[in-house]
């Protein structure tokens, strides 16, 4: 018979299961999260951003070309020209014109300013006097030089309560070349705000503007990322810091960076009509889910593993003491077998020292029982251990230890018990083992026993107490049997 697994082993078993189990669930959860986050970070970082990126610049480009349009024609005008070359004489003229402009195109403004007289015309009159150290002026003297046309301009209009607005300044020259003032049209970024609004709101996901400098120019209508608003400087705002420490000035392209713990997505467009960046920047919602699922996964993860190696403990343990029952105890007669009686003696022996109480042995042997074999069979045989056995179980005490010694032979240790009373067990169990009858097929059997007996001495060693008692069952099978021999 194989011997039980130790309890080295069993914890070997469930380490590798737990190896094994946690090996194979922290894979396949860290497989699916980082196949998740890198589907849904590439699709941040090329489809969605740039798409957002995309489409509100196709707005502002519509929003733009217009007004270059219309300011370009005004300023080939023949009417507007021919006014200036005059003079400037009825600004009612001017005025009028400028309100068919704006009124006809729907712009926010139409304005022109007369580089001879400095006057500031607007749809409703003359607005004021441009001076060249007046920095809202600063645009006019900037396009007096400029080589180029015209240009745009993101500025407050005075005007209109200073909304923001897009100015489209176009240089007017006369007949033969000479600049003679900037004319143009203005119109509010509202629909670009509005269009920033609606992708934050609606996609999550922060839409601004940033000059070269790293200043936010604009903004939706709640403000810029972590609220901020038009003028901030990325440098104040986490995160974007630390890039900026990588990037000096923005520049165009995908980026990813850190914001108190949450990733973000960014995607960077120069816009160089306006000389400015567009920022699309999206943080990791989605990805903070599918975090949250990894968590989960590896919770269950955890659970089905403590589960599975619980039961396989269980498991084993109960196969351990399956085996070990299996191991100490004889099948016949379902009693203790050697090994069963070795541990329980050793235990005996230890209580009685410990204790300083009696303990007696006794070796009990069925007499001539090879006859009953012989004349009955051995399935009779066995059916008379069996029940011998269970007889003597049941007149022992609990706290007795009964083990079949082998075959035929029985050994008693009569816990808290002196020679004299031993012995006179011995002699009622002697006794009624003699007046048992057992009906076993159509027949009434009846054996006897010889019994040896012999007290242990404080100190003596369970095989020197064995060999006593078993000299003394030898004394009593030699004198005669069906008696109980003492050994002094
Ligand atoms: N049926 C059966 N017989 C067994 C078992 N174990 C041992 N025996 C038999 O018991 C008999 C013992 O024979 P012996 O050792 O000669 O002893 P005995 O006939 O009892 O004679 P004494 O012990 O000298 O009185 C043998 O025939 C064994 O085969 C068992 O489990 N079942």
């Amino acid at each position: 018979m194989s011997l039980p697994p130790t309890r080295h082993t069993q914890a070997s078993l469930v380490l590798l299961l737990l190896f094994l189990l946690g090996s194979g669930f922290l894979t396949t959860s860290l497989l699916s999260y980082y196949a998740s986050r890198d589907s849904i970070r590439d699709s941040i970082i090329n489809t969605e951003l740039p798409l957002t990126s995309d489409t509100v610049y196709s707005e502002i480009q519509k929003d733009l070309v217009r007004p270059i349009l219309i300011s370009s024609m005004m300023a080939r005008d023949t009417f507007l020209r021919d006014w200036v070359l005059a003079g400037e004489q009825d600004t009612a003229q001017m005025t009028r014109y400028l309100r068919e402009v704006q009124e006809h195109y729907g712009a926010f403004t139409s304005f022109f300013v007369s580089d001879r007289s400095s006057t500031y015309y607007q749809s409703k009159g003359v607005l004021k006097r441009v001076k060249p150290d007046e920095p809202r002026d600063v645009w006019y003297y900037r396009v007096r030089m400029q080589p180029e046309p015209y240009e745009i301009n993101v500025d407050v209009d005075m005007a209109n309560a200073d909304r923001l607005t897009i100015f489209i300044n176009y240089k007017v020259v006369d007949y033969d070349g000479n600049f003679i003032g900037a004319t143009g049209v203005g119109l509010a970024v509202d629909a670009v705000v509005k269009l920033i609004d609606d992708y934050q709101q609606r996609y999550e996901r922060s839409v601004y503007f940033v000059d070269t400098t790293g200043r936010i120019t604009l903004t939706g209508a709640q403000g810029g990322p972590q609220g901020t608003k038009v003028g901030d400087s990325l440098a104040d705002i986490p995160g974007l810091s630390d890039m900026l420490e990588k990037l000096p000035s923005p520049q165009s392209g995908r980026f990813e960076y850190q914001e108190h713990g949450r990733e973000h997505f960014l995607n960077v467009r120069y816009i160089p009509e306006l000389e400015w960046y567009l920022f699309v920047d999206k943080h990791d919602k989605a990805l903070a889910g599918i975090r949250q699922g990894l968590y989960i996964n590896l919770l269950l993860c955890l659970l089905v593993t403590a589960i599975v190696l619980t039961l396989v403990s269980l498991a084993i343990r109960r196969y351990q003491q399956r085996i070990a029952a299996l191991a100490t105890t004889d099948v016949l007669t379902e009693l203790p077998n050697r090994r069963g009686f070795d541990i329980l003696a050793e235990q005996a022996l230890q209580e009685a020292l410990r204790e300083q109480s009696p303990l007696c042995a006794v070796l009990l042997d069925l007499d001539n029982f090879k006859l009953i074999n012989d004349e009955h069979g051995h399935l009779a045989g066995d059916e008379v251990l069996q029940r011998f056995a269970r007889q003597l179980r049941d007149k022992l005490r609990q706290s007795d230890i009964l083990c079949r010694w082998g075959g035929e032979e029985f050994i008693l240790l009569l816990k808290n018990t002196d020679r004299q009373a031993a012995h006179d067990l011995a002699e009622k169990l002697r006794q009624q083992c003699a007046q048992q009858r057992y009906a076993i097929a159509d027949q009434t059997l009846q054996v006897t026993a010889s019994l040896g007996l012999s007290q242990w001495q404080p100190g003596e060693s369970l095989h020197s107490l064995l060999g006593r008692t078993d000299r003394a069952l030898y004394r009593a099978k030699q004198s005669g049997r069906d008696r109980v021999c003492v050994e002094q």
